[in-house]
């Protein structure tokens, strides 16, 4: 492989045609990154006949400043400065014709504190290149520089903790179903049993807005009051999730300050309203002191595939960025992709104060946190109180734990299930603290609980065995190796 400059310096660089963008400048296997450059990995796969070097290159130029001709103009600029820069293309190790590709950004490049001038750059024009045949984003290294021109999380877990009066333990929630076709004074009904039953939390589902069979005030009415009789109920701080996504900017803020005036401590929105709604959002919430939620509806159409796409670990990234409190982020055992390692990187990103490099997560570099508060992490996807050993396991304690249908779907009823995912998670924090190998004694643990609890007793016969063993699609498909240090 080339490992060479190439650059075409003086005079011959500003004649005018077609020029390879290795020889414009935007191949630089010299370059020592700032500390204040914005770094991006590609997995990058060319076209047959495109050399590794020329593709990253095209990556770096098509992100940045060219465009597929030598133009003059480029000369009334910082021209150099402003190129982003390939330095290092690697083979991916067992895949053949697949690479890595570093590419260095100047911080001038972006606009301050906005995720949506950030991926116009990184994830634009770039991805419907023809000279490649794929193009996956796997990482990013974001300055403290940049990370400084970001709000951060509106309220953060420590707060959120606080606010909820609950310390120790995972957080509980439920996703109200059927998903659809509920009438408001139906769909509160749900909510209180939930709540009454055990659970912190219960959520709308993604797709739950303001449809014909149940408009939001309706059901943010019937929600808040089920709020409110659980916590007068059980003494204790409950929320729900009230869904404020909506067909503009100035429907989400009439909802989310409805949901304010009823007194909900939490709102959420879906992924699919776009990142620049999502910081307006996040924005809202500080002002509001409401923690936000986000589901990441959306994501899989283009973080599943291991060749093309965007990690799932770099949009847990731009939300930490961009002010997202509650994240979805993967069950590992539940009903959608999740594979455990590649899981436990996004669940650094959301809760580390710094991630340093760790590829056996797929976490690529060190990535400071500056400060920012911490995502809380939400587990959610076919899950089940059979599964708490494993859960507690693999997501530890900052996480909610969402069981829909394995609340809802309990065959004693959704207090029932609350109750059986309550007691679930109480006895095996209990073990843990005692000390006790919880993981593995875990059906042993929940088999006791349910001695004294016949909900726990009805959902372990009920889904006790149920699990989802499919081969992941984004494990790494390659073994992880020391990288070379920046
Ligand atoms: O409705 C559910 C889960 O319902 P159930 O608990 O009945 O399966 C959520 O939309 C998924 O969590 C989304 O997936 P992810 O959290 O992975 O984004
Ligand atoms: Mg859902």
């Amino acid at each position: 492989m080339n490992q060479q400059s190439l650059t075409v310096t003086g005079k011959e660089r500003y004649r005018s045609g077609v020029m390879e963008y290795r020889k414009m400048g935007y191949w630089e296997p010299d370059y020592v990154p700032k500390d204040t450059d914005i770094i991006a990995l590609f997995r990058i796969t060319p076209q047959d006949g495109v050399d590794e070097i020329e593709a990253a290159a095209a990556v770096a130029g098509e992100s940045s400043t060219a465009t597929w001709t030598v133009v003059w103009t480029d000369r009334l600029t910082a021209a150099e400065k402003y190129r982003a820069k390939a330095y290092r293309v690697d083979p991916v190790p067992n895949a053949p014709g697949s690479f890595f590709a570093y590419i260095a950004y100047d911080l001038d490049l972006f606009e301050p504190g906005s995720i949506a001038n950030l991926t116009a750059s990184i994830i634009g024009n770039v991805f419907g290149f023809k000279p490649l045949k794929a193009l996956r984003l796997e990482d990013m290294r974001l300055p403290t520089a940049y990370v400084k021109t970001f709000q951060g999380p509106a309220t953060g877990i420590v707060v959120e903790r606080e606010r909820l009066n609950c310390f120790g333990r995972p957080l509980l929630g439920a996703t109200v179903k059927p998903k659809l076709g509920l009438s408001g004074r139906n769909y509160g009904r749900v909510v209180y049993e939930a709540l009454k039953g055990g659970l912190d939390f219960t959520k709308d589902d993604e797709n739950i807005n303001s449809q014909p069979f149940m408009h939001w005030r309706d059901r943010f009415l019937y929600c808040m009051e089920a709020v409110n009789k659980a916590q007068a109920a059980t003494g204790e701080v409950k929320g729900t999730y009230l869904n404020v996504t909506a067909g503009t900017m100035e429907d989400m803020y009439e909802r989310a300050e409805f949901a304010a005036e009823l007194g909900s401590c939490i709102v959420m929105i879906d992924l699919v309203i776009g990142y620049t709604a999502i910081q307006s959002m996040a924005k809202w919430a500080r002002r509001n002191d409401m923690i936000l939620h986000l589901h990441r509806a959306g994501h899989s159409t283009y973080t599943r595939q291991r060749i093309h796409g965007v990690s799932f670990r770099v949009i847990a990234k731009w939300m930490r960025l961009a002010g997202i409190d509650h994240i979805h982020a993967g069950t590992v055992v539940g009903k959608l992709e999740g594979d455990p390692a590649t899981t436990r990187g996004y669940y650094d990103i959301c809760r580390e104060d710094h991630n340093p490099q760790k590829l056996e997560h797929g976490i690529f570099f060190d990535q400071p946190w500056a400060s920012l508060n911490k995502m809380m992490p939400v587990a959610s996807g076919g899950i089940h109180a059979g599964q708490m050993h494993q859960l507690l396991d693999h997501l530890g304690e900052d996480v909610v734990l969402q069981f829909g249908g394995g609340t809802i779907g309990h065959p004693m009823g959704i207090q029932a299930g609350a109750t059986a995912n309550r007691v679930a998670l109480e006895a095996m924090i209990m073990a843990r603290n005692e000390g006790r190998d919880y993981l593995h004694e875990g059906p042993e643990i929940l088999a006791k609980a349910a001695q004294s609890c016949s909900p726990l007793k009805a959902a372990l016969e009920t889904w006790g065995n149920v699990a989802f063993n499919y081969e992941s699609t984004d494990a790494p498909d390659f073994a992880p190796v020391a990288s070379v240090s920046m």
